[in-house]
């Protein structure tokens, strides 16, 4: 069924399309590169622990002091946008460094190579989540550098419920388990191969093994 909402047309199929992969793709990017910086994971156990302090159920007030946790999830939607390419179709004619583009003309942005260009990130090949903690760079629309969830008017509508989703997962499961790669496998050893499509997924899925953390 489709709905009007704000004069846009959204169907409950596109919500659930648009939400359920896209939320799943970004964990499974972010358990991999903690898995590769065992580092940062013991930094970022230690802040959700240390702030959960042995509680099981973590509250929203929990979450907002989490800034390594928000910096991990953000450092991987810029390394790893999941949805890679945004489509506009222009108005009218314009231009755009120079270029004339006539009204009616399909274009695709690459979030994905913006996410990890040079001109806008420092060693923007390696994965620094601290790169976010004294930044106003957020991914809200505002900032081109950072659009995995695209901008403007046609821009995700659900960034509060996934980030949401991803934040309780993540701090959950970082608290609740310690992780290792199966059988010996060392971090630089793990496949980081892409599998190209709407959703740029891992090609292989992430084995880890999980031992349960003694509060
Ligand atoms: C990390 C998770 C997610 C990512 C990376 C993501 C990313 C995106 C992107 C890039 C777009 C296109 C935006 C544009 O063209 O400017 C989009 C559209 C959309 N997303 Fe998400 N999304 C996520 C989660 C969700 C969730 C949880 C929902 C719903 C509960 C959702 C619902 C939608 C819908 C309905 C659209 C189409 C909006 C329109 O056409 O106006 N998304 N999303």
């Amino acid at each position: 069924m489709h709905k009007e909402i704000a004069g846009l047309h959204i169907s409950e199929s596109d919500v659930f399309v648009g939400g359920t992969d896209t939320t799943s793709t970004v964990l499974e990017w972010a358990m991999t590169e903690l898995l590769r910086h065992p580092i940062i994971m013991d930094k970022l156990q230690n802040e959700v622990r240390g702030i959960l302090n042995g509680k099981q159920n973590i509250a929203d007030n929990d979450l907002e002091k989490m800034l390594l946790l928000k910096a991990v999830i953000k450092e991987t939607l810029r390394y790893h946008s999941s949805i890679p390419f945004l489509a506009r179709i222009t108005g009218q004619d314009v231009q755009i460094m120079g270029y004339d583009i006539a009204a009616g003309t399909m274009i695709i942005i690459n979030s994905w190579a913006i996410g990890r260009d040079p001109e806008s990130w420092e060693e923007s090949g390696k994965f620094q989540p601290e790169r976010f903690l004294n930044s106003s760079i957020d991914f809200k629309g505002l900032d081109f550098q950072l659009i995995p969830f695209g901008a403007g008017r046609r821009r995700c509508p659900g960034i509060g419920f996934a980030m949401a989703n991803i934040e309780f997962a993540l701090a959950s499961i970082v608290q609740k388990f310690d992780w290792k790669l199966p059988n010996g496998e060392k971090e630089e050893d793990l496949d980081m191969t892409e599998h190209p499509g709407i959703t740029v997924h891992r090609k292989k899925p992430l084995l880890a093994v999980a031992t349960q953390y003694c509060f």
